[in-house]
């Protein structure tokens, strides 16, 4: 199983390589790929971990050699927020990144599984998948934009509010990923009630999760090693699904066949070629509904500005 990751030297970059070196399965490949001439050098440093992951790192200005035979292919090149911006403002640089670093993938590994990290991810997925398209090479599952960090994220702060035992607590993320989009379906955690003021708080709570690291970072980025965690969870799913274990669900932003937008994010049952069904939210609250339905004109816009990106 070969892993690529495209943006290595990066803040997330660097601590995903960390946790993949050290949780991929024996015998796996890491490839670290990003334009900062320090890359290699980021993966000789992984490469004295003893695991059996082999390692190698490529800088430059072409992802191409760290992209061949890649099953998996995890993407957080560009730039992050600082205080004061809206996901929505790293779109005029993000977008032509992700453009060009998966005009490569479409080229080299066109099979692989694609995470997409780099945000506004609600438009740069799109963008992904319309590169794809134009190559001739799209399959809708095998791309995902990655929002398990709203997922871990809601798991934490509702195992603290509650005093529940972090590891019992699971939760659906649905929608996508920044401001209103994300929607935590806290009417479905098991063992719990929330008060109505709860639920209003916890959803805003989680909503903003990104702008209080952001402010409490005052200037030096955004999520960086909580979202390293966030990418290895969910690239060690995608590997699981591909070496063909039973039953790794995770919630994600994909071209599912919603009936809410092209792109939403719900569970996914992952598989040998990537999403091998995609499986029902469930049933919501009123409040719920309520914030799924109003989010849809701003998700719906955000994945246009994408698709208008590449045509
Ligand atoms: N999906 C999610 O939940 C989250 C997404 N993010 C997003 O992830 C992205 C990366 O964030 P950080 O790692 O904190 O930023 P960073 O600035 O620390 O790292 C970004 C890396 O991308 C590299 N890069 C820039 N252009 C490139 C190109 N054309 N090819 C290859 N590498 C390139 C830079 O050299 C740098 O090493 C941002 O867009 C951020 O908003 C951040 C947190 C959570
Ligand atoms: O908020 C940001 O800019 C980074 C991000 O996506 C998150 O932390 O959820």
């Amino acid at each position: 199983m070969k892993v690529a990751v495209l943006g290595a030297a990066g803040g997330i970059g660097q601590a995903l390589a960390l946790l993949l070196k050290t949780q991929l399965p024996a015998g796996s490949k890491l490839s670290l790929y990003d334009i900062a001439p320090v890359t290699p050098g980021v993966a000789v440093d992984l490469s004295h971990i003893p695991t059996a992951v082999e390692i190698k790192g490529f800088a430059g200005e072409d992802p191409t050699p760290a992209l061949v035979d890649a099953d998996v292919v995890l993407i957080s090149a560009g730039v992050a927020r600082k205080p004061g911006m809206d996901r929505s403002d790293l779109f005029n640089i993000n977008a032509g990144i992700v453009r060009n670093l998966m005009e490569k993938v479409a080229a080299t590994c066109p099979t692989a599984l694609v995470g997409i990290i780099t945000n506004p991810v609600n438009t740069t997925v799109a963008i992904a998948a319309e590169v794809m398209k134009k190559a001739g090479v799209y399959d809708k599952n095998r791309l995902f934009g990655i929002t398990t960090l709203d997922v871990i994220r809601s798991e934490t702060f509702i195992a603290e509010l509650k005093g529940l035992n972090v590891a019992d607590v699971k939760v659906n993320v649905i929608g996508g990923h920044s401001g209103v989009t994300i929607l935590p379906l806290l009417s479905q955690v098991e063992g719990v009630t929330f008060t109505d003021e709860e639920v209003a708080t916890m959803t805003t709570r989680i909503q903003n999760a990104g702008t209080e690291v952001v402010e409490a970072k005052a200037g030096g980025g955004s999520a960086t090693l909580s979202m390293g965690q966030a990418a290895c969870r969910f690239g060690l799913s995608l590997v699981r699904g591909l070496q063909g274990e039973a039953n790794v669900v995770e919630c994600a932003y994909v071209d599912g066949g919603s009936e809410h937008a092209q792109f939403f994010a719900q569970p996914v049952l992952l598989g040998k070629n990537g999403i091998e069904k995609v499986l029902p939210y469930g049933e919501v609250s009123a409040f719920e509904a309520n914030a799924r339905d109003s989010m849809l004109d701003t998700l719906k816009g955000d994945i246009k500005l994408g698709v208008d990106f590449v045509k």
